[in-house]
Formats: C-alpha cells, structure tokens, sequence
C-alpha cells in the first residue's frame, strides 16, 4: 500500500542545488511542464528507477518515507511504476480479451472478479478510444489509439502498480480527460509530461522544469480551475469537429466557440 512517494531535491544541470522537494499521494494528478530538454523525461525516469541519488540529477525518491527495497526498484513483479507512453503497441498475437483474462489470472483474481474487470477494462478502453472494438478484436489489429486506450484500462483496473507516468499522450489518440479520471477514481498518483494546457491544467499540481531541475510548484488557483472547465468543453467541441471530418463531412457553418 502507498501512502506518499517523496522525490526529494537533486542539482540542475549546472549542478546547483534543486530547490523543491515533493510529497505526493493517492489521487494527485501532477503535470510536468517545460520547453525541450528541459528534463521532463529525466525527472519521470528518476521516479520509474526510484532514484537513491545514482542518475545525473542526484534526486533521492522514498517510498512510505523509507529507501524502497531492491525489489521495488529492479524486480519487474515487485515494481510500482507503470509508464505509459505514445509509442506503445502491443506485440502479442491474442484476442482483447483472452489477453485480459491471462492478465487477471496472473494477478490471481478469483474467476467472477477477474470476468468483471476484464468487462470493465473493455468498456472503458473502448468509451476512451474514438473507434469502437470488441473482445474478439486481435490486439495486433488494433489501431494507436485503441492500442493505448486498453493500455490505460488495463493499467488502471488490472495493474497493482500505484503510479502512473505518462510521457505525452497528447497525439495518442485517447479520451485524455477520461483517462486521467479513470486513474485518480482508482486512486493511484499520476505524473505526466505534457505541451497540453487541458492537461497541464488537470493536475493537482503543476511542475515547472527549467535546466534540469523543478523550478517552481504551481497549486491552480480558481481562474485557472475555471478556464480548464473551459478547455473541457472547448475540447469537447474540436472533438465533435474532428468526428465530422472523419466521416467525410464538410465543416461550412462558421464556427463559433461560445464559453459553458
Ligand atoms: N539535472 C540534470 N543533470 C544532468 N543532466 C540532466 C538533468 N536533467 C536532465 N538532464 C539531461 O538533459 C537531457 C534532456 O532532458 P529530457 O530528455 O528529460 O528533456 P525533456 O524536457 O523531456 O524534453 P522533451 O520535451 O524534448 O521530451 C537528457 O539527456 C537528460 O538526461
């Protein structure tokens, strides 16, 4: 069980020290926010390793406020990040579902629970990706974002792992507003690293990096929870537009974007 995951400060990359130390816990959204280079990737991947001050940024992570153990951070079982990206595709010959239940059954649900999750996983993934697909569907076929629509299901509802790093998964096809929810609803701590302003604007908290290092923890005040309750029906919107375009259809009418 975790109860917080500490990042504890390192230097930047002229070697100064990192001002900002970092306490998070179940349900916190954090967003990573900075130009290229600026060291969103490293800080995620001195989390996936739980950095005992061995990377290039000296940053230290404890877990539950302890060094975590070997197994946490080298036994692929005894992980706790699961990372989450746009690239990713499956490589497995196997139908949806049957690739479900192997994984519940490694998990050693009993059958009910694990022929519930597996029904749950398939609904979500396919509420998330913008093209329906069945139980049946061989996950080869699958398309980008139906590929990483059942990795979130999966990962929310069938993986113990209690954090979540998703590396820009703004073009990945997905529902995005969907899958943060799915995964705070699940409790677990996601950080992701993002160009996004509807997905930088979700966190509980945003992270700015500049030269390496966490360069000021931005809490969103309440303009700003506001303007993102715009950016979700904006969304919403080009969303609908995009669907259009999809299905071959002229888009004539002048647009207008009125505010909720
Ligand atoms: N504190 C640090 N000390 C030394 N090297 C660092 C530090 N932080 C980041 N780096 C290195 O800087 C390079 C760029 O960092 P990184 O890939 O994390 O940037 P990014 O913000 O993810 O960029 P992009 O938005 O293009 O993906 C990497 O080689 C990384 O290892």
């Amino acid at each position: 069980m975790l109860d917080t995951l500490e990042i504890l400060p390192g230097r930047d990359k002229s070697g100064a020290p990192e001002r900002h130390a970092l306490c998070l816990r179940p349900g916190d959204i954090v967003a990573l926010v900075g130009p290229t280079g600026a060291g969103k990737s490293r800080l995620l991947a001195d989390i996936e390793c739980l950095a005992q001050g061995d990377t290039p940024t000296g940053r230290v992570v404890r877990v539950n406020g302890r060094a975590p153990d070997p197994e946490s951070r080298f036994s692929g079982e005894g992980k706790i990040v699961a990372q989450i990206t746009q690239n990713m595709n499956f490589i497995m010959d196997l139908p949806v579902a049957a690739f479900l239940r192997l994984h519940a059954e490694s998990r050693a649900l009993p059958p009910h629970e694990a022929e519930s999750a597996v029904r749950r996983v398939l609904e979500s993934a396919v509420g998330m990706a913008g093209e329906p697909f069945g139980p049946e569907t061989e996950l080869t076929q699958l398309s980008g974002g139906q590929s990483r629509a059942l990795m979130i299901a999966d990962a929310a509802f069938l993986s113990p792992k209690p954090v979540i790093l998703i590396d820009e998964i703004e073009n990945a096809g997905v529902d995005r507003t969907r899958a943060l929810e799915l995964f705070t609803d699940q409790g677990k701590i996601v950080l992701l690293s993002t160009h996004d302003p509807l997905l930088a604007l979700s966190g509980t908290c945003r992270l700015v990096i500049r030269n390496g290092a966490v360069s000021d923890v931005i809490e969103p005040t309440a303009a700003e929870k506001e303007n993102h309750r715009r950016l979700v029906h904006l969304d919403k919107q080009l969303g609908a537009l995009r669907e259009a375009l999809r299905h071959g259809r002229r888009i004539e009418q002048p647009l207008v974007f009125p505010t909720p």
